[in-house]
């Protein structure tokens, strides 16, 4: 098994990457989109679903799986992996994400964020060292430090100030558990809001320190599509090429394309499975909405070019009927053909780096998904 961390680059085309990065539950093909499984499971879907689908890796989430059924817990019954079944690599967020971005209320320090419990009220504190020790405890394969990710619309003198602090808990982060120690990787976060000079400072300083990758944090918080391009545009060419490169809670299928285009090789996010909710389907010629009376009587499948389960067994007008009768299976076919949908595009990025025709690949899409 190739040492966990090492990240090799087989082709680029323009400023996208073709790579490898290797874990101890197995080697990662980048560019990769990672479904978010917050619970400790992709919300109506089995493991064996997504490995059908090829999922390669998945996300779990420090603050609710702390919360419950507890870290601890899932420690004795063998980590994350025993425990969901899922024998493929797990990334994990720190949780200070998604304390600030759930509602409730919480106090931020030098010293850590305080917070209440969304489903008990009661009082907890994540400092550094112990979101990393909860990490750890779950044993995922990629750990994310603790940062804070300030809102869209934070004032520069603030988002100065909350970088630096971001700075100071990525170093505690990495000497809470230290490269080398042991087989889980730890990324640093780059922060600075829409501060182009800021994000290239929280970037110089955090690639000082010895992570096995680097995360882009703190975009997609509101701003618009162009702004959010220009940061991630700006941000990934300054982050070593040698190392792995996550855009966090990114975002749509051209979303995905532009941030290739830029030289991300990771990315996440709860739209597919959020989407499928909604009946929002994405499909080789655009988004549809499932829940529209045009497909009442429509016996095509979803999307003619996909080779997925639902679309390879259920027409419109049965994937309508189960939205419209709130149907669970209405979710469960949705989230998987959109899931499916991501990966199968993914594929399609990292074949069309390797022979050169990324540039046709994403013209397409734009083409397909134009407003
Ligand atoms: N708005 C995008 C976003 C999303 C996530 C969550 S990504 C995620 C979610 C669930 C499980 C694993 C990763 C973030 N997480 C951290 N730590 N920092 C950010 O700036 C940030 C920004
Ligand atoms: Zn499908």
């Amino acid at each position: 098994m190739t040492k966990p961390g090492t990240f090799v680059v087989h082709a680029t085309d323009g400023n996208a990457r073709r790579g490898t990065l290797s874990t101890a539950h197995g080697d990662i093909q980048t560019p990769i989109f990672m479904p978010v499984g917050t619970q400790g499971t992709v919300k109506s879907l089995s493991p064996q679903d997504l490995e059908e689908m090829n999922a390669q890796i998945i996300l779990g989430n420090t603050y609710h799986l702390y919360l419950r059924p507890g870290d601890e817990l899932v420690a004795r019954r063998g980590g994350l992996h025993k425990f969901s079944n899922w024998n493929r690599p797990i990334l994990t967020d720190s949780g200070g994400f998604q304390v600030f971005s759930l509602k409730g209320i919480r106090k931020l320090s030098e010293e850590g964020v305080e917070f209440r419990s969304y489903i008990d009220g009661s009082k907890h504190f994540f400092s550094p060292e112990k979101a990393i020790e909860i990490q750890m405890n779950l044993g995922s394969d990629i750990m994310m430090v603790l940062d804070e990710c300030v809102g869209y619309g934070a004032d520069r003198g603030y988002t100065e100030k909350s970088l630096e602090m971001t700075t100071r808990w990525a170093k505690r982060c990495r000497e809470r558990y230290p490269a080398g120690s042991g087989d889980q990787l730890m990324f640093g976060i780059v922060q600075g809001g829409f501060f182009k000079d800021l994000r290239t400072r929280s970037a110089e300083q955090l690639c000082s320190l010895p992570f096995e990758g680097f995360a882009i944090g703190g975009l997609s918080v509101g701003e618009s599509i162009p702004e959010m391009y220009e940061q991630v545009h700006h941000t990934a060419p300054l982050l070593p090429a040698e190392k792995p490169r996550y855009l966090m809670g990114v975002g749509t299928p051209l979303d995905l394309l532009e941030a290739v285009s830029a030289g991300v090789d990771m990315l996440d996010c709860v739209l597919p499975s959020r989407n499928a909710r909604n009946g929002t389907l994405f499909t080789s010629q655009g988004k549809i909405n499932i829940k529209k009376a045009a497909y009442k009587e429509d016996d095509s499948p979803l999307d003619p070019n996909c080779n997925c389960y639902t679309c390879r067994n259920f027409s419109k007008a049965y994937l309508r009927h189960l939205y419209m009768s709130k149907e669970l299976l209405s979710y469960r076919l949705n989230t998987y053909h959109n899931l499916y949908f991501y990966l199968d595009l993914m594929q399609q990025v990292r074949d069309s780096i390797e022979n050169g025709t990324f540039a046709q690949l994403k013209a397409r899409y734009e083409d397909a998904y134009a407003a």
